[in-house]
């Protein structure tokens, strides 16, 4: 068995735990409160389930090192050593999930000296469990995915997510993005509203590209290793190595289009997730004046 595989089973059996809340919660109205803006909300289910999530690994591997998503947003340190370190999105698709839009995820990855050993998305109301291991495949609910190998970005369909940001400069980069892959043209652009299922779809072959600026490590560290495994590439928007904190990232079915689609793509400044350990994800949106 490879050295992780123990991690990663504990892992899917957590995940398996964690649905069961999100799903119970999903059915019910929620107390919404509001992170870096209007549209980035967080619920008392995100901060339980993550809660959760942590004090199940830490019971079992106490030495280990968390970075989660509500701990950050709650002050927590975000700094990625070389210690095995789990990254954790208890809710992606916290929007979604306060709206019964059913596609909802866990995202948890696991890495050790700062290469993800393994990653896992479970997309809970689809009941759509994507895992992979390092230089062990990529699957769904236990079956191999293969990415589609298109080359011809002309006969893509791309994923995209539209985030959180509502500032001017993002909305019209976002916005002037999409125009420009529409015009090339690309055969579609699609939006599910959770990063990682987003990119789990390039994985299926269902989608044949995804590309965000302004996610962050929790969003994408799992799902770009299922990309990886499942014979995709990963890469930064400007064209160079994937950086998982750098809040910039495109998943391709080949490197042929994720090339093409750098070439196109324009990212708008957002600080890197390590910039400022200790503020990372804190922005918190001042509903009295606006900002
Ligand atoms: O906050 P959660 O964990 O729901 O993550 C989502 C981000 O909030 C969005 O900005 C982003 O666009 C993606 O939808 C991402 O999944
Ligand atoms: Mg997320
Ligand atoms: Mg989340």
């Amino acid at each position: 068995m490879a050295q992780w595989t123990e991690c990663m089973n504990f892992g899917i059996a957590v995940a398996r735990q964690a649905r069961e809340v999100i799903l119970d919660a999903f059915k019910t109205q929620k107390a919404v409160m509001l992170k870096s803006s209007p549209a980035d909300l967080v619920t008392e289910t995100d901060q339980r389930v993550e809660k959760m999530i942590i004090s199940a690994i830490r019971q079992k591997y106490p030495t280990h090192k968390f970075i989660g998503e509500e701990s950050v947003a709650a002050g927590e340190r975000l700094v990625l050593t070389d210690s095995p370190t789990w990254i954790i999105d208890p809710i992606d698709g916290t929007v979604n999930f306060v709206h019964r839009f059913p596609f909802v995820a866990i995202s948890i990855a696991f890495a050790v000296n700062q290469q993800t050993e393994f990653g896992i998305v479970y997309s809970c109301v689809e009941d759509k469990l994507y895992s992979a291991q390092r230089g062990k495949g990529a699957f769904l609910n236990g079956v191999p995915l293969y990415a589609s190998g298109q080359e011809d970005i002309t006969k893509c369909l791309v994923v995209t997510e539209i985030g959180a940001e509502r500032d001017d400069l993002a909305l019209t980069t976002m916005t002037t993005n999409i125009l420009n892959l529409l015009k090339i043209p690309i055969r579609g652009i699609r939006a599910v509203g959770t990063a990682a299922v987003d990119m789990c779809l390039v994985a299926t072959g269902g989608a044949d590209a995804y590309y965000h600026i302004g996610m962050h490590c929790w969003d994408i560290a799992a799902s770009a290793l299922v990309v990886r495994e499942a014979g995709g590439v990963v890469i930064d928007t400007n064209g160079g190595e994937f950086d998982m904190m750098s809040r910039k990232v495109i998943a391709a079915s080949s490197l042929a289009v994720a090339k093409r689609m750098a070439q196109v793509i324009q990212a708008f400044p957002c600080a890197r997730d390590d910039e400022n350990p200790t503020k990372a994800g804190n922005d918190v949106y001042n509903t009295a004046n606006g900002h």
